[in-house]
């Protein structure tokens, strides 16, 4: 195509809102131009099953649940009045709540307000809240804000440095919507321990999100919690940002919640338009179809040009992965589904990857995002008439070009500026298109049954350390090489078993020595005496 046919081409294809500040640009995509007529009756089958969902169908049909995040932000669209009440309810509470730690209502035990917050949570329970707060953070927070969201011991550690002596004055909010996490269940615990350690009652800065009836919500109300937030079944971990689990950290970080629901309620009823080309959801959903055949054969590779985006495409990763990745289809046919996304933020990955999608293999599309409004108020001129700015948007146009004449694809999502309201978009905006994308490649985007496997293995390993250790304390002294010690054990596992030691040497805590021998897997194990 030539650079007239291309700018007719940006003309015909180019989807603006005004009202959401955003525009699509699917120009750069190659679909033939009977695509959206061979692709409507799946596209209006999606907005079908889309409907039913946001009516309160069993949406989730494995687990027998509705899928309600819609309704979170415009609670009148919920199936019951109960449920809508719950919402609402619980949205009064998490600004109140916000609102008296703010003030210093509720304080700190030595009488200080509180000055940070710890998060404490994995998966859909972090990965939303962490967007949010790098996207919209700022010198001006209320609380600074600190994650967990991993069971390493070191990378907890960092962070409780990092917090120093300000721990007096930290809330920690605990989220896991099953409450039985065991990342989430360490990371409580560690962080319980440090304030043990301080001489603080972790119980009087602590705070609850998770299922009613929870492990953790019973911890939470034996220790006499500060408070607790409900996370229901209809609403999923990847899709529950715009619940108490991204609306409680975000409040109380002193951001703009209501802009944040008001962009994802408006980017919600934009995207319920039955036009796909006049619904951006869809295009999204239709150009991932296109441009992987409906089968995931290509990598979708996000390049926001902002570095407040730079965690969108880790949330995406959840978000569409989890969503998008499975074994089977609706029908229980084995289709094995996907849709890789990966991702950082541009012009940095121009001098990191960009060099592959050039000129490497071509397994992907790009979608770019850019933001029209480069800082709040005037820029320096580094060149004449030039700003920062200026060559942000001049490399993604620059490496936008570069890719397209090399044959490789892109789709360009531009927001006016990045504030709650267009964060709240992006996120709707996404959410929806997974769930038409869903329909298209008719899967349950809604449950995760292969996540199970991993937890479940992993339990036996735990289960495998404490028989070992079992074993080599009953004969203290004694070493063991790992052959010997899965014969002891009646374990086919050897290689398990070797791991596992490996591990308990490299530590202090179980008392377990490794005498090295010619050949390495053939070392020995014993337990001080
Ligand atoms: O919120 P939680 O129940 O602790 O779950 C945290 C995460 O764990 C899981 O393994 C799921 O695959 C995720 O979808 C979920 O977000």
């Amino acid at each position: 195509m030539d650079k007239r046919q291309l700018w007719e081409r940006y003309q015909e294809y180019l989807y603006v809102s005004d009202e959401l500040g955003l525009m699509l640009d699917i120009s750069r995509m190659n679909f033939p131009p009977d695509f959206f007529d061979r692709m409507e009756s799946g596209i209006q089958k999606a907005f079908t099953d889309m409907a039913a969902l946001e009516g309160g169908a069993i949406a989730n049909p494995d687990e027998q649940r509705m899928v309600g995040h819609y309704w979170l932000r415009n609670p009148s669209l919920a199936p019951t009045p109960a449920i809508a009440t719950e919402i609402e309810g619980t949205l009064a509470r998490v600004q109140t709540f916000a609102a008296h730690i703010h003030a210093g209502k509720v304080c700190a035990p030595n009488g200080r307000p509180f000055t940070r917050l710890l998060v404490v949570g994995i998966g859909g329970s972090a990965l939303g809240p962490q967007f949010v707060a790098d996207s919209l953070g700022s010198a001006a927070d209320r609380l600074k804000v600190h994650f967990f969201d991993n069971t390493d011991p070191d990378g907890m550690d960092r962070v409780l440095a990092e917090i120093g002596p300000a721990l007096a004055e930290t809330l920690t909010l605990v989220i896991s919507k099953s409450g039985g996490t065991k990342e989430t269940r360490n990371g409580m615990l560690e962080a319980r321990e440090a304030y043990r350690k301080a001489g603080l009652d972790f119980g009087k800065y602590a705070v609850a999100i998770t299922g009613a009836g929870s492990e953790l919500d019973a911890t939470a109300v034996a220790e006499g919690w500060l408070a607790r937030f409900p996370m229901w079944d209809w609403v999923g971990g990847r899709t529950s940002v715009t619940s108490a689990v991204g609306l409680l950290p975000a409040a109380l970080q002193g951001l703009d919640i209501d802009g944040l629901l008001a962009g994802a309620r408006l980017c919600d009823e934009t995207t319920r338009s039955p036009i796909a080309r006049a619904n951006p959801a869809a295009l999204l959903a239709l150009m991932w179809h296109y441009a992987t055949d409906g089968r995931g054969t290509k990598d979708m590779v996000v390049l926001p040009y902002k570095d407040r985006l730079l965690l969108f495409s880790r949330y995406l990763q959840q978000l569409i992965m989890e969503s998008i990745g499975k074994e089977t289809d609706l029908d229980g046919r084995v289709v094995n589904q996907g849709l890789t996304v990966y991702g950082n933020k541009g012009s940095t990955d121009q001098h990191a990857y960009v060099q592959q999608l050039r000129e490497g293999i071509p397994n992907f599309f790009a979608t770019f995002i850019e933001v029209l409004a480069d800082r709040e108020g005037r820029s320096l001129l580094v060149e004449p008439d030039v700003t920062s700015g200026d060559y942000l948007a001049g490399f993604l146009q620059g490496t936008r070009t570069a890719l397209y004449d090399n044959g490789r694809e892109s789709m360009t999502i531009t927001v006016e500026k990045l504030d709650a309201r267009a964060v709240g978009a992006l996120i709707a905006l996404y959410e929806r298109a997974v769930g038409l994308y869903a329909s298209l490649v008719n899967i349950n985007a809604y449950h995760q049954p292969g996540v199970e496997a991993g937890k479940k293995a992993a339990g036996e390993v735990l289960a495998l350390q404490g028989n070992i250790l079992a074993a080599l304390r009953r004969i203290a002294g004694k070493a063991f090489t790992a052959e010997e010690l899965a014969a002891e054990l009646g374990e086919e596992e050897t290689e398990t078993v070797f791991r596992i030691l490996l591990h308990l040497a490299a530590n202090p805590d179980h008392g377990v020595e490794m005498e090295r021998s010619e050949s390495f897997c053939t070392g020995s194990f014993a337990a001080k005496g």
